[in-house]
């Protein structure tokens, strides 16, 4: 059946479902689109402040409904009050109350940056695989769900498995168990969840996944400063941030605003790492810095956080990349590793 047939019946399904006070599911301005993709459907149901609990039933009706006729699909469904007024925090501000650790996860790691393309995910994965070399279990969850781009750089084909009890079997990749929202989605689909429907996608790949015992998972962000990044600060331990930049002024500008929002939120800060620093040229080996030298470090001084090390812009790391072969996998001990493993022995003893 095509997706767009199915969203259409589970709609249809939708309006056999009472809403407090009288009336349908479907026919409720509440009820967000209804996204269905090979793996998932999902749907958000915004309800006045104050009206969470007497929509509860109405949100579980739904979600069987859509479950009876969704097959082997997972089905994310929010009920998101709308707020009376937006969180507030300010410098200096406690860490919000609420917030809570992941079953099966020691430590939970994020990489960001706030610029996007500046090669956050292939920091996060080739560090992922770096701190395993370090002899610590490691994880990854892509949670840039809106470009999802960890499946390709570990080379996963295909959908995690569900469990009878709805729970995810991770994939594995190079040692590193893994869950992307990019899995679940055929190849060109863009993901166009909102707000609410995004973040609660997230949650659910991040505590309804069986991680098996890991010391750290490393959580690839989506580059900037959205509705994931705040839902995930909020609710989560987080034990630190790293931010991804490369070395050119506007990054920067980005990567500070990152950083600001991290230090309102009381989200530590682990420092940064400047991507793409300098060329390696392939033929004469000589190194070029087509950015300037030392931007990311100077930056790092200025805020206040510890420069991590630097990544060269490699035609190697494209290309491994590129092929689902990152570096740190396939040569640990190979010059373009390096980089990735000296970031992680600064990084491990506060994960072991
Ligand atoms: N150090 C490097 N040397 C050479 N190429 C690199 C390096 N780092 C990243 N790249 C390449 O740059 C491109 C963007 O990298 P990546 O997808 O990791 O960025 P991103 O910041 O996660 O992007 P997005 O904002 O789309 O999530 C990829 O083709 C990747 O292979």
């Amino acid at each position: 059946m095509a997706d767009t047939e199915l969203a259409a019946r589970i709609k249809a399904a939708l309006g056999r479902v009472e809403i407090p006070g009288g009336g349908d599911l479907a026919s409720y301005a509440g009820l967000s689109d209804i996204i269905v993709t090979p793996g998932a459907i999902a749907f958000a149901i915004s309800v006045a402040p104050g009206m969470e609990t007497a929509f509860g039933p109405a949100r579980e009706e739904a979600r069987k409904a859509a479950e009876t006729l969704g097959g082997a699909r997972k089905v994310m469904v929010s009920l998101t009050a709308e707020k009376a007024k937006a969180p507030k925090f300010s410098h200096g501000s406690a860490t919000p109350p609420g917030k809570t650790a992941v079953s099966g996860v020691r430590h939970i790691l994020a990489v960001g940056s706030g610029k996007g393309g500046v090669g956050k995910s292939t920091t996060a994965i080739n560090l992922a695989l770096a701190l395993q070399a370090e002899g610590l279990r490691v994880g990854v969850l892509d949670a840039d769900l809106y470009g999802p781009s960890v499946p390709k750089l570990l080379g996963i084909e295909g959908k995690p498995t569900i469990r009878d009890d709805g729970i995810f079997t991770p994939h594995e990749a190079y040692g590193l168990k893994v869950m992307s929202i990019g899995s679940m989605l055929v190849p060109g689909q863009a993901v166009v969840w909102r707000g609410p429907m995004a973040t609660s996608g997230l949650r659910q790949l991040l505590r309804e996944t069986d991680w098996g015992g890991l010391d750290v998972l490393v959580i690839d962000l989506p580059p900037g400063t959205g509705d994931i990044h705040i839902a995930l600060f909020q609710q989560t331990v987080v034990d630190g941030v790293v931010i991804v930049s490369t070395p050119q002024d506007l990054a920067l500008v980005d990567a500070q605003k990152a950083i600001d929002m991290l230090r309102r939120m009381s989200v530590p800060v682990l420092g940064i790492v400047e991507n793409m620093s300098y060329f390696i040229a392939p033929d004469t080996g000589n190194r070029y810095d087509i950015f300037g030298s030392g931007g990311v470090e100077k930056a790092a001084a200025a805020l206040g956080a510890d420069f991590l090390g630097a990544v060269p812009l490699v035609m190697s790391i494209r290309e491994a990349s590129d092929a689902g072969a990152p570096p740190v996998a396939r040569e640990p001990d190979g010059p373009e590793a390096a980089a990735y493993r000296a970031i992680a022995r600064r990084l491990a003893p506060a994960l072991a």
